[in-house]
């Protein structure tokens, strides 16, 4: 099986580019580096050309999370099982990927969630280290989503992509992209919806929590869940939402797993507990936000 490198980016489709190009640089801290003339706005918190992207829409959410394989021979690999497996990889246009700042690219759609996934080896490396304004963040953390079928989500994600569950929580599961260390860059939770749960940057220490809580706080912008921490991958969190209500979390800390011999998935309890051992609760907007652009059409029947 094909080997990645990170979960590189996701794209949000927002309500209102200017407004939330302002929420992403000023309130969580990722640098702009572009908006272009079709409107799409690009952020980074590292050398890569973007770890975030705005798409204009009437539709809130999720557009699309694209993953970096380790390189071109590990993505011809993907492609070639995709293939293999009748997923139908889709080449992004050679305009696109140049729109992208990005190698060879392909796409598919997860086809319990409609989610659009995208896989590339290359983006373009920014020269200018990413520089802090405010929060040390350290990288795109994850993305999470609400899904109804998360059984065959996570068959899905561990049978055709290479993942693997790192833990289980009921029906819920955090699973890592093989060989990336970290405990999650991806996770299901399960809901009578599939949606956006949320995006998470993980962040360099736990000051950057509690300085974000009163940056919040003293801006008015939702708090949705924390501070805290979380049993499963025993990371610090914090989460508000963005001004079209959707989660955004950082996170302090992360258990790491070696690429052999790992420890096995937990089944841990499921318990108020075991979101955060420190006893908080979240609001009702927490991961309430953030429709699924659909792409289950661009599925071979
Ligand atoms: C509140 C959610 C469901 C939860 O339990 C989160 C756990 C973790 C973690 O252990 O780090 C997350 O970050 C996550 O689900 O994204
Ligand atoms: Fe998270």
């Amino acid at each position: 099986m094909f080997r990645y490198k990170k979960i590189g980016y996701v794209a949000l489709n927002v309500s209102d580019v200017e407004k939330s190009t302002e929420f992403y640089d000023q309130m969580v801290g990722l640098q702009h580096v572009e908006t272009n003339e079709k409107g799409i706005s690009f952020f980074r918190c590292s050398n890569d050309h973007h770890n975030l992207i705005l798409y204009p829409s009437q539709e809130p959410g999720i557009k699309r999370v694209g993953f970096q394989l380790e390189n071109d021979k590990q993505l011809e690999l993907a492609y070639q099982e995709f293939v293999k497996n009748g997923l139908n990889p889709r080449e992004v246009s050679q305009e696109e990927q140049k729109e992208l700042k990005q190698g060879r690219t392909f796409r598919i759609v997860e086809p319990n969630t409609g989610l659009e996934l995208e896989f590339y080896s290359k983006m373009m490396h920014m020269i200018k280290n990413f520089v802090p304004k405010h929060t040390k963040i350290q990288r795109l953390g994850h993305v999470v989503l609400n899904t109804v079928d998360v059984d065959s989500t996570i068959k899905f994600f561990t049978e055709q992509l290479n993942f693997i569950v790192s833990d289980h929580l009921g029906e819920n599961a955090w699973l890592r992209c093989f060989p990336n260390p970290y405990h999650h860059s991806f996770a299901l939770i399960k809901n009578t919806e599939n949606k956006l749960h949320h995006v998470n940057f993980m962040v360099e220490d736990i000051d950057d929590i509690g300085i974000a809580r009163n940056r919040v706080l003293n801006s008015d912008v939702p708090i949705a869940f924390g501070p805290g921490r979380h049993e499963p991958s025993e990371s610090i969190f914090f989460y508000f939402l963005d001004p079209d209500g959707m989660t955004m979390e950082y996170s302090f800390g992360m258990e790491e797993f070696p690429e052999e011999n790992a420890r096995d998935a937990r089944l841990l309890e499921p318990s108020p507990w075991t979101l955060d051992r420190w006893g908080g609760k979240p609001s009702p907007e927490f991961a309430s936000k953030g429709k699924i652009e659909e792409k289950l059409s661009l599925i071979e029947k």
